[in-house]
């Protein structure tokens, strides 16, 4: 009985047919088994290197590219292109086993074989080569075959490699590109997933060497699955992980663990992938959580569409850290009534007032909340011996005196009147969490991990027991765009030898990735775990055009261009429900809807319910968090907007904090830039935000 095998690259060009061509791709292959037991569909390819690979046709215009077998059973689907384009692409190809990860490889040997003599000539007599400090002995070790190390050898410059990225086998091209970037062999080797066959590897044998392949080859069992497949082929993540990808989200791990990465390396596929596996382990309750209502939505869908079992979906609990918070306390407590913003902040100058402090109310807010709720501080003394790490003003101890009697003046105040904050909610259902016998869940998987305050890890560690595959962790420094800075350890999550970083960017295009990192240039970044964050190896699946950066006269040109802008996207086929459009602040967010509207162009704050519109989504760069556009406009990019001079606090008064301020703030327009898929857009008035300046 054949079977079918799908290639990723097959579901991509898949992806991009029109409707009725998909149809006709789905009504091949649904019979498939038939054909190719009547023997007719195939066809073999002229002039080909490798004569496994073998036509079918789709219909007067359309081929696909399908490995047969010699011997076994299980045809591949490679390539859906046009009758020429397709000849041509199998005509060049060669498919290999590689004998170190016992995976199918296909390169493209006649751009090889085209290159290879010039690169030669090019390197002529020079002696520094891209790879002279490799040895060969390591580069075998790492799966890079004779033809591979020839090529790698005339490599003077990482711009060759990356152009040879079209054409060499990826798992080959992968591990030199980890070594171009100074990753050593070991790092590059766990970096790759380390997807070492552990069998003595037959290069003949294509079948088994398919069967292997599960990060690019989906094996499937029969038509109705093969059209489930094809009815959502843009989810590529569903079913097709990278080796690093699926060794994180399916391994066994005695305590915390955690998985970082740059923008768009599928951390929170990792996780959803991570929920998934253990619940189908089937051992206890499933949390997965996060730290907006935004993204706790849209983690949920995700899971919608990744968990088919409806007994292991049951086992998954969706819901942002605030959300879990109340939920314990109202169980006990009843409602909390909260303290609103405007009560904080009359409430913190009046005692500022009453005990002559020379300190802002911001200061004092912050104070609380950074250095007594983060570390517990629940009298005077331990409030004078505690420290004060990232707060740069120095309080003599005489100051510190002071500052506690204003706290516990503000503490007691809302003890009287029976108010709450997030945080003392999160604190308190922390408590009653921990003296818990019985633990509402089992596991705690948290995406965007980096935003979290102590005192929602507090919560999150006492959500489950203290056992093996507790708690995993995703999240990225890099893009913290919060105030808390926290030590994982610190918060009872030692992930000691249990982090694992990604590297490939599947989202964003290598232009807006490279432009966007150029922000970050020169930042130092802290991992969470005592160590520095590092972008070293990190690259793009994609290339595209470069970000579009315009700087206007004034805020009604600035509006009118991006209004051009996205019926500009639009005319071109984008549909409205893939374009997203950043801001600063809500009031920038209200203006673009409102002028996209009156431009008759649908739009919807991401506010707004929105499920099931498809309309521009328009948000803060706060609610950009996670999420991604086809194509994104980044807008009022300008100097006294980005940052706001009130969200960074003045440097007379607190340098560090006015330091870390701007970093965050820097983070933040990295963020809302990296939401970007295809095409990155951003704009101005007046001077630029600073942010930019050197990036223009
Ligand atoms: N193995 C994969 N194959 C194909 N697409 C993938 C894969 N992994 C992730 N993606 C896609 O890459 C994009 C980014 O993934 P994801 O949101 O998980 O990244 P992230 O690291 O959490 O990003 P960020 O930190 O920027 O929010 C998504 O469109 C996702 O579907």
């Amino acid at each position: 009985m054949p079977r079918l095998a799908i290639d990723r690259e097959f579901l991509r060009d898949f992806a991009r047919l029109d409707r009725k061509l998909q149809d006709r791709v789905s009504d091949v292959f649904s019979k498939f088994d038939e054909a190719t037991h009547a023997g007719i569909h195939l066809e073999k390819v002229g002039n080909a290197r490798d004569d496994r690979l073998r036509s079918i046709r789709i219909d007067k215009f359309w081929r696909g590219v399908v490995l047969a077998p010699e011997s076994g059973d299980t045809y591949t689907l490679l390539k859906v292109l046009a009758h020429d384009d397709a000849y041509v692409w199998a005509q060049r190809r060669q498919v290999s086993v590689n004998t170190v990860t016992g995976r199918i490889e296909i390169r493209d040997v006649e751009a090889i074989d085209a290159t290879l003599p010039e690169l030669s000539r090019a390197a002529g007599g020079k002696d520094e080569r891209l790879f002279s400090h490799i040895g060969d002995g390591d580069l075998r070790r790492l799966g890079v075959d004779d033809q591979t190390r020839e090529f790698a050898g005339v490599l003077t410059d990482i711009v060759q490699l990356e152009a040879a990225r079209a054409f060499l086998p990826q798992h080959q091209w992968e591990a030199l590109y980890g070594l171009a970037a100074g990753l050593t062999p070991e790092e590059v080797w766990s970096e790759l997933g380390a997807p070492q066959a552990d069998e003595q590897i037959d290069p003949d044998d294509v079948d088994a060497a398919v069967q292997r392949t599960a990060e690019r080859v989906l094996l499937v069992s029969g038509s109705a699955e093969l059209l489930e497949v094809f009815r959502r082929p843009l989810e590529l993540w569903r079913v097709y992980l990278h080796p690093s990808q699926c060794k994180v989200a399916n391994a066994s791990y005695r305590g915390p663990a955690r998985v970082t990465g740059g923008p768009g390396t599928g951390k929170t596929v990792v996780a959803m992938h991570r929920a998934h596996h253990l619940a189908r382990e089937g051992e206890g309750r499933v949390l997965v959580t996060t730290f907006t209502s935004t993204l706790a939505t849209s983690l949920q869908l995700g899971l919608d569409l990744l968990v088919n079992d409806p007994r292991v979906r049951n086992r998954i609990t969706v819901q942002h850290v605030d959300q879990l918070a109340h939920q314990v306390l109202r169980q006990r407590l009843g409602q909390p009534k909260m303290l609103s913003a405007t009560d904080e902040t009359r409430r913190w100058r009046q005692i500022r007032r009453s005990l002559r402090l020379p300190l802002s109310e911001i200061f004092l807010a912050e104070e609380w909340r950074q250095v007594v709720l983060a570390q517990q501080l629940s009298d005077c003394d331990a409030y004078l011996e505690a420290e004060r790490t990232g707060r740069g003003r120095a309080l003599g101890s005489r100051q510190r005196s002071q500052v506690w009697e204003a706290i516990d003046i503000f503490q007691r105040g809302l003890l009287d009147a029976g108010l709450w904050t997030h945080e003392t909610v999160q604190a308190e259902a922390a408590a009653m969490l921990s003296e818990a016998d019985d633990k509402p869940f089992r596991h705690v998987v948290v995406d965007e991990a980096q935003d979290l305050s102590p005192s929602q890890w507090r919560l999150l560690r006492a959500t489950v027991p203290h056992a093996p595959d507790d708690v995993f962790i995703a999240g990225d420094t890099h893009q913290r765009i919060y105030q808390h800075r926290i030590s994982l350890k610190n918060v009872g999550m030692n992930i000691a030898g249990r982090s694992v970083r990604l590297t490939v960017n599947y989202r964003t295009t290598a232009e807006i990735l490279a432009w966007s990192l150029n922000m970050l240039h020169g930042q130092a970044i802290d991992d969470m775990d005592g160590g520095s964050e590092t972008v070293a190896g990190y690259r793009c699946e994609t290339h595209g055009v470069p970000p579009q950066l315009n700087g206007f006269l004034g805020r009604t040109d600035e509006q009118r261009a991006l209004v051009e802008q996205v019926r500009a996207w639009m005319d071109a086929g984008v549909e409205p429900s893939e374009i997203g459009i950043a801001a600063r602040s809500n009031g920038a967010v209200d203006t673009v809807v409102m002028e996209l509207r009156r431009s008759e162009i649908e739009a919807h704050a991401l506010t707004d319910s929105h499920a099931g519109v498809n309309a521009v989504s328009v948000g803060t760069m706060h609610r950009m968090k996670g999420l991604e556009f086809r194509c994104m406009a980044v807008v009022g990019v300008t100097a006294q907007q980005v940052p706001p001079p009130s969200a960074v606090a003045p440097i007379e008064e607190d340098r560090a904090t006015h330091l870390q301020g701007l970093q965050r703030e820097r983070c933040l327009l990295f963020v809302a830039c990296t939401r970007a898929r295809e095409q990155l857009y951003v704009s101005w008035h007046g001077m630029p935000s600073e942010f930019i300046e050197r990036v223009l």
